[in-house]
């Protein structure tokens, strides 16, 4: 299948800085695509590339198979075909939702925009809103119409650069969910920029981190959260936190939590240090086990609490329990490592040569008698 948005080996300089660095990507016809990353990586200057306000260095990106920009050439923005909406999305307050909405279907007939605007406002939930004036929307409303205008000239492809960022965190959740199933009903491919992971999750079939200029993985949010390719993945994505171990002669892994076997530390050299990813939903609270700690702080999450304990080795680590069984900061708990997929990850920060995914086999830190 012939992508719709491809990014080649693609490198953005800003005056004398490389902020893009060596970027492929691929979206299929009708995907969301979502770039995660800490302010500054270089998410904004890749779309402003895409969008043809920015040139490449080198590298190429095609659109439907044709190369819109390499380093010789940039077509422009105009020509694109490409919808944006960014962080600050203003409407033109002199014209009415209607008018703002139709505003890009320049060659369309005004049977044609009443309609498509008709159409939209019933797809994003604000029917008859047609003679309302940017001031009499709420904020999400107003978002939602900042939306409806990018898609009114049914773009092939529509760049988002953290369009709900002004919003509250409810409601920013709730719109990512809406706009994925709009974008999905008018079969849009679009590329998302936004450093929140929920609302990455929410919306993408694709997503990947940036750091640094570079797009260090590029998959879908599961595996981005399950299987993280990088140390930086690992720590930008979801809860969690990172354990040193070193790699024993058996090819097993001693570790804060214990002895860890994995198939993908039999290749690695005996007395290698490496560091592995324990998410909270790996260690559950167990009053039998060997492995204890203090929990030090609770935080509270609807269903379930967090709680970050720190093991008597000193080592903090955190874990999950449902919020109706609340357990007091303070008290002694103890946490059986259950994990589904072992991530490790050798020095220089990339994900050890891995075999199929395998639970790790676990065994205990101490032996029973050295407990209590
Ligand atoms: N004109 C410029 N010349 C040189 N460097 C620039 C220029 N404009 C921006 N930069 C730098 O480029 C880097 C990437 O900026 P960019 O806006 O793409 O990041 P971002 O990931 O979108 O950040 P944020 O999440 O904060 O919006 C930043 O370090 C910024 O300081």
């Amino acid at each position: 299948m012939l992508s719709l948005l491809q990014l080649d080996h693609l490198h953005v300089h800003l005056g004398q800085n490389a902020i893009v660095r060596n970027v492929s990507v691929q979206l299929e016809a009708g995907e969301i695509g979502c770039l995660l990353g800490p302010s500054g990586c270089g998410k904004t200057t890749l779309l402003r590339a895409i969008a043809g306000f920015q040139q490449v260095a080198s590298g190429s990106i095609s659109l439907a198979g044709q190369t819109v920009s390499a380093p010789a050439f940039t077509q422009a923005p105009e020509k694109r075909g490409i919808g944006m909406v960014f962080q600050d999305f203003a409407l033109f307050p002199h014209l009415t939702v209607a008018e703002n909405i139709s505003f890009g279907m320049r060659h369309a007939s005004t049977r044609e925009k009443l309609q498509r605007v008709d159409e939209l406002l019933s797809r994003i939930g604000l029917p008859g809103y047609q003679k309302r004036y940017p001031h009499e929307l709420s904020g999400g409303q107003q978002q939602r119409i900042a939306l409806a205008r990018a898609l009114a000239p049914r773009p092939r492809l529509l760049l988002l650069d953290e369009p709900f960022s002004s919003l509250d965190a409810e409601l920013r959740e709730r719109l990512a969910v809406e706009v994925r199933q709009l974008l999905k009903n008018e079969q849009i491919t679009a590329l998302l920029v936004t450093h929140d992971q929920q609302e990455a999750f929410a919306m993408a079939d694709k997503a990947g981190v940036m750091y640094q200029g570079e797009l260090l993985q590029w998959e879908t949010p599961y595996q981005l959260y399950h299987q993280p390719r990088h140390q930086m993945v690992a720590d930008f994505v979801g809860h969690g936190v990172l354990l040193q171990g070193t790699v024993t002669a058996s090819g097993s892994m001693a570790s804060p939590l214990g002895m860890l076997d994995h198939p993908s530390l039999e290749q690695v050299e005996s007395g290698t240090p490496v560091s592995f990813l324990v998410r909270p939903d790996d260690l559950v609270p167990d009053t039998e086990s060997r492995l204890r700690g203090t929990i030090k702080a609770r935080g509270f999450r609807g269903a379930h609490n967090l709680y970050s304990v720190e093991l008597d080795s000193g080592v903090e680590v955190l874990t999950l329990s449902p919020s109706h069984e609340q357990l007091e900061v303070g008290s002694e708990i103890g946490l059986r490592p259950d994990f589904d997929h072992l991530v490790v990850f050798a020095a220089d920060r990339c994900e050890l040569p891995s075999l199929p995914s395998q639970a790790p086999s676990f065994r205990p830190v101490l032996p029973k008698t050295q407990s209590a």
